[in-house]
């Protein structure tokens, strides 16, 4: 077994690396690289207290000794834990592929058990929850400031570029500054209104995404590499929504800033993934996977600075689409916030929108394509709820309780993002072992719902489950692809409408065909592995 006490962990270091571990763990320790959220973990407990030592009393005999409660150091997981450096030399020493962490979670609770313990740089814990009720217990403790881990990596990049960023952004800051950004940052494009009023220009993607798909095949209809087709997608609907305009993404011709800014966010993505599960050598010094990481943000920075400053020119001569337009102009005119602030926010909503989407368009229609029978039903309900030329609008997607029960389900099957992530606020009791506040808890909700106890046939696409009143209980807490309460995606209203008009355009235009079986490979987000090649047939 990998993790036996037994393996030996010095045989596969070489002298140089056990040097270079000794004095970087040396550095670490008189250092001032201390994780920005470890005090949580220090934090008096709330809500359990220590167990009680026996009261002296006045009789003879002896009182029974208080089984001793299990506690995080009780977690089984990955040995030996490393003074200063925990457990992540797993995914760095070749034992689990980076490129693969969501097998890893899955071997590592067939090996431990539901509950696994890592532990991250400083020895903290990093609990992982497989069980229903652990991950229940987690996300229903939701408070008024959610706590999620933040990107370690990106925070100090940000501290260093004072000149750009007053502050770490929505997604990685935390108490009343999260709050304030997001009550002031994301009204607009969590709003209904907006998303009704940008319905009839989504129409218009998804039918320049459909006229792509026909341009693009070769004789047979096949796309190779359907996958930068659905990236370009993501970036033209997110710009749509958030800058009010359309950008030309979806023009026959490749735009060489779309193919750049879509590669700049996939390396982002891969680089936030390794200086988070690898070895922490990057706060010491630049390593590749830093230097990449801070090349990419500033790629993704300038390329869509420069969208940005083209929508504002044009934004004083023209009001493009009139009801889209309120997202962008919301963040630039909102109150109290330096306008470095407000541009980075729309810089990562956009950033936010590529890839997320484009993966999750390549997940739905891959499901989809493997299961004929799936997509002749969803064929037959989309053109009677919507007979080809006419519009997606609100009333005819309602008429489609189908289209979204496939949405749902490859949710199920295939997540963007496998699992939730929070440090929690209070003690909390999960699968029999007592975290205090300020633990780090990964709730797999993407293993947890391929679980037969928790969905009858999980590994199967059945779309089917989730109509008429869907699966019950099971689905509240285990089907969360944009996580949940208040911490949640604020893109969440915004990429299922944009979902469910693509994948309807895309059905009602074409019999979507997948040859063979997608693999998948971890990225910080879920993303298929390699080149995804699909066929587009016309309808008859
Ligand atoms: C398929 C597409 C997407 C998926 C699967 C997705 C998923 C998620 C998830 C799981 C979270 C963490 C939620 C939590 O901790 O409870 C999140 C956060 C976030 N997402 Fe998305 N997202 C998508 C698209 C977008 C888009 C298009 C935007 C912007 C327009 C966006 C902006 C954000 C932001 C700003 C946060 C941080 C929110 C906060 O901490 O307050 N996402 N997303």
């Amino acid at each position: 077994m990998i993790f036996d006490r037994s393996f030996d962990f010095a045989r596969m270091l070489s002298a140089v690396d056990l040097v270079a571990l000794v004095l970087f763990g040396a550095i670490l320790l008189f250092g001032e690289f201390q994780t920005k959220w470890g005090w949580l973990r220090l934090r008096k407990s709330k809500t359990l207290s220590p167990p009680s030592s026996p009261t002296p009393t006045s009789h003879s005999h002896k009182p029974e000794p208080e089984p001793r409660r299990k506690g995080v150091q009780d977690i089984p997981g990955p040995w030996p834990r490393l003074p200063v450096l925990g457990t992540r030399w797993i995914y760095s020493l070749g034992v689990y592929k980076m490129d693969k962490i969501h097998e890893a979670y899955r071997d590592m609770f067939e090996r431990y058990g539901p509950v696994v313990r890592e532990e991250a740089l400083w020895r903290i814990p990093v609990v992982s929850v497989l069980e229903r009720s652990a991950i229940e217990t987690v996300l229903r403790s939701s408070t008024k400031y959610p706590l999620r881990p933040p990107t370690e990596v990106t925070s100090h990049y940000r501290r260093s570029r004072p000149d750009r960023y007053t502050n770490l952004g929505l997604v990685n800051e935390q108490g009343e500054t999260w709050h304030h950004l997001r009550s002031i940052l994301t009204p607009e494009l969590t709003s209904g209104k907006t998303m009704l009023r940008f319905l009839p220009e989504l129409n218009t993607v998804a039918s320049d995404m459909s006229t792509l798909l026909a341009t693009s095949r070769d004789a047979k209809g096949v796309i190779p590499k359907f996958e930068e087709l659905a990236n370009r997608l993501g970036l033209e609907s997110t710009c749509t929504l958030i800058l009010g305009r359309r950008m030309g993404f979806l023009d026959d011709k490749v735009d060489p800033q779309a193919a750049k800014l879509a590669a700049a966010v996939k390396v982002h993505f891969c680089a936030s993934r390794d200086t988070f599960y690898g070895l922490p050598f990057w706060k010491v010094m630049p390593t590749k996977a830093y230097r990449e990481l801070v090349e990419s943000e500033e790629t993704i920075y300038d390329i869509i600075s420069g969208l940005v400053d083209t929508a504002l020119a044009e934004e004083q001569n023209t009001a493009q689409i009139d009801a889209v337009q309120s997202v962008f102009l919301a963040v630039l005119n909102a109150p109290g916030l330096d306008i470095r602030d407000k541009k980075a926010a729309i810089i990562d909503f956009i950033a936010a929108g590529i890839q997320t989407l484009g993966n999750t368009l390549v997940f739905v229609l891959y499901l989809i394509a493997k299961h004929p029978n799936v997509q002749q039903r969803l064929y037959e309900e989309l053109i009677t709820a919507a007979p080809p030329g006419s519009p997606w609008t609100a009333q005819n997607l309602r008429n489609a309780p189908y289209l979204r029960a496939c949405i749902m389900e490859a949710f199920r099957v295939l997540p963007t993002a496998p699992c939730v992530a929070r440090i929690i606020d209070t003690d909390m009791v999960l699968s029999g072992y007592h975290l205090n506040a300020g633990s780090v808890v990964l709730c797999h909700t993407w293993l947890a719902g391929l679980k037969e106890s928790n969905f009858p046939a999980a590994h199967e696409y059945r779309p089917e489950r989730w109509l008429n009143g869907g699966p019950g209980s099971a689905a509240t807490f285990l089907v969360l692809p944009f996580g949940c309460g208040r911490r949640m995606c604020p893109g969440k209203r915004f990429v299922e409408q944009a979902l469910q008009v693509v994948v309807a355009q895309t059905v009602r235009d074409f019999e979507v065909g997948f040859d063979g079986e997608l693999g998948l490979q971890f990225e910080f987000l879920l993303s298929p592995q390699g080149t995804a090649s699909f066929s587009f047939l016309d309808r008859v």
